[in-house]
């Protein structure tokens, strides 16, 4: 088994409608959020990969383009947008076109990020 991964980043600005009041992260403000998307499962040996890094690209290119330099609580489905939500939000997204998915990782700052494993492709 072997793991492949792309890094991508865009810029947003968010606020969170849930944290209490007085949080500062109720303000609106802005991130360089990267995305980290992995893919787990085994080698072609004709090829010899397990998938074109350039598909992965492919796949997160249409997500980009809903995400960069928006609000992302304008975006549909992104409401509270969490990096929880956000890693959720592009799992959904992105598992029907890369079944092989094997996490979605985001990051908001250098210092902090999630990761996410959904169900896996059926
Ligand atoms: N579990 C989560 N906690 C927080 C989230 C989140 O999505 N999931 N988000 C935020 C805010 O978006 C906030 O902007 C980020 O807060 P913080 O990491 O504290 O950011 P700083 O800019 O202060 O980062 P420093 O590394 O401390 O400079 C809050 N919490
Ligand atoms: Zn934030």
């Amino acid at each position: 088994m072997t793991e492949l991964w792309r890094t991508f980043s865009f810029d947003a600005a968010h606020y969170l409608p849930k944290v209490p009041a007085g949080h500062k992260c109720g303000n609106m403000h802005g991130h360089t959020y990267t995305v980290e998307i992995r893919l787990r499962g085994e080698v072609d040996p004709v090829a010899g990969w397990v998938r074109d890094f350039g598909d992965i690209k492919e796949a997160f290119r249409p997500l980009e383009a809903e995400l960069d330099h928006k609000v992302l609580n304008d975006v549909p489905g992104l409401d509270n947008p969490t990096s929880e939500l956000l890693a959720q939000w592009l799992w959904e997204r992105l598992i029907d076109v890369l079944p092989d998915l094997y996490s979605v990782s985001v990051s908001e700052t250098a210092n902090s990020g999630v990761v996410y494993r959904g169900a896996p492709s059926v």
